[in-house]
């Protein structure tokens, strides 16, 4: 039975209500427990990542950060309508309630309503497992100030750590793919319970906040197990920090005091990076593995044997030239390159079919490409010493932009976890009149 195997005996979504209870109160015990928290979300037991495994919506930090990767995402971006902050507060309450639930496998909300009445949860994940299904909602720069406007009186606790994104060398940035007040983020193993999940978080926004843009993203595990690859064919995830390690997630991943409110949450950075796929796949292998600076086959670095070996920046071949290339990816992206900056990624593929171009020059080529890429998710403590930093060496050196086009961009500040009988975002609001 492989990891992701659905024949494993499991419970319907239905058939899951009963269960749920005494697994949420394991949530709860798991969910205080910070470091040893982080530990078991990031590393589940085989036997959990099924469809039937069911992620703790409640916990010192949010789910879908050091969960081990779902293989469907959604996230989209909302802009805020309400001109009051004790509307954004009960929207973000009745989010809370109902992550909760879909992520216990149950419904948005109870379904009992009399047939004259709309029912007040589609239904589309009736019968199906709750297959890991996190919520991870974030705060954008908008909540906090919006044309220049105080809207909810939350200017001054916006966290210094929330820039708005400087423009990168190389931005081909499309606005309908860009920013947002608030984010969603569904993560599952199954896609119908990933879109039925935000369409009910979304439903439940109506008057409050509209949806602005959204990205869809796959990632399929190997069979083997290990890291998956992207659609340029290359292991995707190797040096990632280590989300077993509440250290490595304390320095990389979470806000500490420094955070104020957003102690224990993270800053998230999105970009859609579109790939040219056809250029790419025909390129040399050779010239593939240089511009990632590791071997496509089994992830190792140039010049080395096994994918987790690491990187030599200082080899040298015969003839003096670097091993793994001066504008290399690996390289560039590195640790030892940015001052130590690190992040965490968390990226999906994506494919949104076609779309049309047209050369305006010699010999006037015109036709139809694929719209897929890489929608990038990276999360850290600060933004500016994490995806500002790293990128900003990226954007002017890297040999990948020659494949590479970033289209979509955005940054949220994701609160903290939520404990029971709270809700998300609520240390923010902690202290303000109404
Ligand atoms: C600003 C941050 C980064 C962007 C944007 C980015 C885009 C991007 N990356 C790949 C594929 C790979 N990236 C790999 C490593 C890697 N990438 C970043 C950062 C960004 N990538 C970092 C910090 C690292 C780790 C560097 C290190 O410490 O070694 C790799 C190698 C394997 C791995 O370690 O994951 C691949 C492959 C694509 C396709 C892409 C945009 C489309
Ligand atoms: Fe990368």
């Amino acid at each position: 039975m492989s990891a992701y195997d659905d024949s494993a005996p499991g419970l319907s979504r239905r058939r899951f209500l009963g269960a749920a209870s005494s697994l949420a109160v394991a949530a709860g015990v798991i969910g205080t427990g910070g470091a040893a928290a982080a530990e078991s979300l990031a590393k589940p037991h085989a036997a959990a990542r099924t469809m039937s495994g069911v992620e703790p919506f409640y916990g010192v930090h949010q789910g879908g950060i050091v969960t081990a990767q779902q293989t469907h995402s959604l996230f989209a971006a909302l802009d805020l309508e309400a001109t009051a902050r004790a509307d954004v507060i009960a929207l973000l309450k009745r989010w809370t309630v109902a992550a909760n639930r879909l992520s216990r496998g149950e419904t948005a909300q109870p379904l009992a309503v009399p047939k004259d009445a709309a029912p007040l949860d589609g239904g589309s994940a009736e019968g199906l497992r709750p297959a890991r299904l996190t919520v991870t909602f974030g705060f954008g720069p908008g909540l906090f100030i919006s044309d220049g406007k105080d809207r909810y009186g939350l200017a001054s606790r916006r966290p210094d750590a929330l820039v708005d994104l400087p423009k990168f060398n190389g931005d081909q940035l499309v606005a309908e793919k860009c920013g947002g007040d608030l984010s969603i983020q569904v993560c599952a193993d199954d896609p119908q319970v990933a879109f039925h999940a935000l369409r009910e978080l979304l439903a439940l926004a109506d008057g409050v906040a509209s949806i602005k843009w959204m990205q869809s993203g796959f990632a399929s595990p190997p069979a083997a197990g290990g890291t998956g690859r992207n659609l340029m064919g290359f292991k995707d995830g190797t040096n990632n920090p280590a989300t077993h390690s509440s250290d490595a997630m304390n320095k990389v991943v979470w806000a500490g005091d420094e955070g104020g409110w957003m102690k224990e949450g993270s800053y998230v950075v999105v970009r859609r990076i579109r790939i040219a796929l056809e250029h790419w796949d025909k390129t040399e292998l050779g010239f593939q593995e240089e511009v990632v600076g590791r071997d496509k086959a089994n992830g190792a670095p140039l010049g080395k044997t096994h994918e987790f070996d690491p990187l030599d920046l200082n080899a040298e071949d015969k003839d003096g030239n670097p091993v793994i290339p001066a504008n290399a990816h690996a390289r560039l992206s590195s640790a030892a390159e940015n001052d130590g900056a690190q992040i965490l990624r968390r990226a999906y593929s994506y494919n949104d079919g076609v779309g049309f171009y047209a050369e305006r020059w010699p010999p006037w080529r015109q036709g139809i490409m694929l719209d897929a890429g890489l929608f990038f998710v990276a999360y850290q403590r600060d933004p500016r010493t994490g995806f500002i930093k790293i990128n900003k060496k990226l954007a002017t050196e890297d040999i990948m932009n020659q494949f590479t086009t970033h289209v979509g961009s955005a940054i949220f500040a994701c609160p903290p976890g939520v404990s029971e009988g709270s809700f998300i975002g609520a240390t923010l609001f902690e202290g303000l009149a109404g």
